[in-house]
């Protein structure tokens, strides 16, 4: 095994990591009571007294995980029985063998940031897994449709945009192709500023007009490697057979404007021909406050083409056409929602793994994935990204993300420290972002 880095870790007091297990995470957790409270009645109309018995029951779990959280309890086994209990209960022994100090025991300010964060959002689904008949209750379906509404502005002048694109596409040279295919990633790229865990749940919609700002926002990309990802699907284009496909996989965040952001994107390259096939990966549990689940997909998809508008209306049928014809592919699987690593994947989900080694091109969208990719650790800012994915190569890849956690590899030497002394919160604020891509050049 490679050496690696310590992980980030609540441990560091006025760490990120530290603010988000001290005041974000509990901030997050009594938004949600509050939200379980809000629609008491709505529980009494479908279920009558027994809704309500539930709507008690979660919210005691609920208080219950908050009071563990602030008083740095040790985190203790799932319960419930679900999918992926036993996976998450046999992390929580590995995690513990790995303590030689204290007593022992996982502690939220003690542990990894990455499990203790994951461990929060995953004893909420057990919160509301117990306490049936509402267990089917999406905690955080309602912002995640507020920050769609609020968008509504945004969302029209990007539909707008694509469908005059489309219309012209094919008097469009190689160069204009490719113009408009790196519009699109920054637009997806910025859309990832837009998720509503960093925000503690509030608000955190598009309103300014991101197709106007792509020229301003250019000096905040620190890491830009589009032309590699024109050069590997323009590539394919060319070279590809009659009968054979392209696959591009983009691995989502956030529902809402961002979610739009990436159909966008996805959409583009089925009419630009850069790729065949586009496959989703969501999350099967409501995840991080605004991650993307198969409800949020649809529900998105069917706003859309609902949308009153001419050209939103279009994108909306034409996404909905290409699910039903198998050019668009949703995938869940349970990994996406354990605290792994991703160089964990082959041995924790050997089959996820062997799906993405049939990409040509996998897109990781947004902060966690990154994180993720890079095991939370404490890796150098000059550290190849390649060494810091530690053995996860499945297929050529590409993370999109704005910077929202101090983690960041890859970078010239002495960029990271200049950054840091002229701008200590550059890589928390979610003001910069990158194209980060590791893979055959
Ligand atoms: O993955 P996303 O949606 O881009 O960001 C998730 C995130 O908001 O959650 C954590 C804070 O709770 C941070 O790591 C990160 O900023
Ligand atoms: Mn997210």
């Amino acid at each position: 095994m490679a050496v690696v880095p310590a992980s980030l870790s609540g441990q560091d007091v006025g760490s990120f990591a530290y603010l988000t297990i001290k005041d974000r995470i509990p901030q997050i957790l009594t938004k949600v009571i509050d939200t379980l409270h809000r629609h008491k009645s709505e529980f009494f109309e479908k279920h009558g007294e027994e809704g309500v018995e539930a709507e008690k029951k979660a919210i005691s779990l609920l208080s219950k995980l908050r009071n563990e959280l602030q008083t740095d309890k040790p985190i203790i086994p799932l319960v419930e029985k679900f999918v992926d209990t036993d996976i998450w209960n046999q992390y929580l022994e590995y995690q513990q063998s790995l303590l030689n100090e204290s007593d022992g025991k996982s502690r939220w300010f003690y542990s990894p940031w990455l499990f203790v964060e994951c461990y929060m959002y995953r004893r909420i689904h057990e919160a509301i897994i117990q306490s049936p008949p509402i267990d089917y209750f999406d905690v955080f379906k309602e912002s995640k449709e507020q920050n769609f509404y609020e968008s509504r502005e945004s969302v029209i002048a990007l539909c707008t945009h694509l469908q005059q694109l489309i219309k012209t596409i094919e008097d469009l040279d190689e160069n204009q192709l490719k113009d408009e295919f790196f519009k699109l990633l920054q637009i997806s790229l910025w859309g990832n500023k837009c998720d509503l865990s960093l925000s503690g749940g509030e608000s955190s919609s598009q309103k300014t007009d991101v197709l106007n700002s792509l020229e301003d926002l250019k000096p905040f990309i620190l890491l830009n490697d589009m032309e590699h990802l024109w050069s590997l699907l323009s590539n394919c284009k060319k070279t590809r057979e009659k009968a054979s496909v392209t696959r591009v996989y983009i691995v989502l965040d956030n529902s809402g404007f961002e979610l739009v952001t990436d159909l966008i994107l996805a959409n583009f390259l089925l009419s630009s021909e850069l790729a065949t096939e586009v496959h989703f990966y969501g999350k099967t549990i409501p995840w991080f406050v605004s991650d993307t689940t198969i409800h949020d997909f649809n529900w998105l998809i069917e706003q859309v083409k609902h949308g009153n508008h001419k050209w939103m209306s279009k994108c909306g049928a034409d996404w909905e056409e290409y699910v039903k014809m198998g050019k668009w592919v949703y995938h869940d699987h349970i990994f996406w929602t354990l605290p792994h690593e991703y160089c964990a994947m082959p041995q924790v989900a050997p089959d996820l793994y062997a799906e993405l080694q049939k990409a040509h091109l996998i897109l990781f969208k947004g902060d966690l994935n990154y994180r993720k990719l890079t095991g939370d650790r404490k890796w150098e800012f000059s550290v190849p990204f390649h060494q810091a994915l530690n053995g996860f190569h499945p297929a050529p890849l590409c993370t999109i993300r704005t910077l929202k956690a101090e983690i960041q590899v890859g970078l010239k030497p002495g960029q990271g420290e200049q950054l840091m002394a002229s701008e200590p919160c550059w890589w928390t604020s979610g003001k910069y972002g990158i194209f980060q891509y590791d893979g055959p050049l």
